[in-house]
């Protein structure tokens, strides 16, 4: 049987549609009265098939509806899709928020960087990025939720983990950078509007390009906007980590 080859979870999540879903994971109905053999031996008895709980029907629902408005969604998934012109520039929107060119951003500033401050802030910046690259592979690996069938999978630079699409890693980076540069950096207000507005049309275009479904980038933004929390947490500084600097300063002279 095709589920055999699934966790639970995927279970969950293999079927697009509703009715699909209660064929393939659990009768919603009630099953019919198990059947036994003429002798009625143990043997030829069929397994009774748990009936689901309400939580468990209203969840398979949720996810149901939110592949369904996932596909609705997914206008830039292809070049023949109804918004397929505008796949290109979304395109860049995905690039923008990936973690080789923040990473690579950072690096190259703290590279450049002259002032102490400014160095503090790029160090807990790349902090922040791989904090967030690992975070993002471990519920990957451990949820392994597969992408929208209708994604196409021409991503830029992607590492095992990414074959999964729960959380979006994208959602992470873009709602925790967007915390981050919002309070470390002195920027005029359209700046500030423009750095949220960035954050939230790159989490939606995730959906529009059919990389992810809506819960994906819901729960992403969420714990982007979480991870900044452990990084204020966390904040590396000569006071934090003396060695850290000594080790830093030593090495820039
Ligand atoms: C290889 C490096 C450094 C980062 C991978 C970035 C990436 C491809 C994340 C996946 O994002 P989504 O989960 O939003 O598709």
């Amino acid at each position: 049987m095709r589920l055999q080859k699934y966790n639970t979870f995927e279970a969950l999540l293999v079927s697009d549609t509703f009715e699909n879903l209660t064929f393939s994971c659990f009768p919603l109905q009630h099953p019919a009265p198990p059947q036994t053999s003429p002798a009625g031996s143990p043997a030829g008895r069929a397994a009774p098939v748990p009936s689901p709980s309400c939580a468990a029907v209203a969840f398979r629902s949720l996810l149901a509806a939110d592949l369904r408005f996932s596909r609705q969604l997914g206008v830039c998934a292809g070049e023949r899709s109804a918004w397929g012109s505008a796949r290109p520039l979304l395109r860049l929107l995905e690039v923008s928020g990936h973690g080789v060119p923040w990473l690579a951003g950072t690096l190259y500033g703290l590279g450049r960087s002259e002032s102490p401050a400014g160095r503090e802030v790029l160090l807990n910046l790349l902090f922040a990025l791989v904090l967030d690259l690992v975070l993002v592979a471990m519920v990957k690996g451990l949820v392994r939720r597969r992408r929208p069938t209708h994604n196409k999978m021409d991503m830029f630079v992607t590492i095992s983990v990414d074959k999964y699409s729960f959380p979006s890693g994208h959602a992470t980076r873009a709602a925790m950078v967007c915390r981050f540069v919002l309070h470390h950096l002195v920027l005029a207000i359209p700046l500030r509007v423009l750095v949220v507005l960035w954050a939230i049309i790159v989490g939606i275009s995730r959906v529009m390009l059919g990389r992810h479904n809506v819960s994906d980038v819901a729960f992403g933004f969420i714990m982007g906007y979480m991870q900044y929390n452990v990084v204020k947490y966390f904040w590396l500084s000569p006071l934090s980590a003396p060695a850290l600097f000594a080790v830093w300063n030593q090495w820039n002279q």
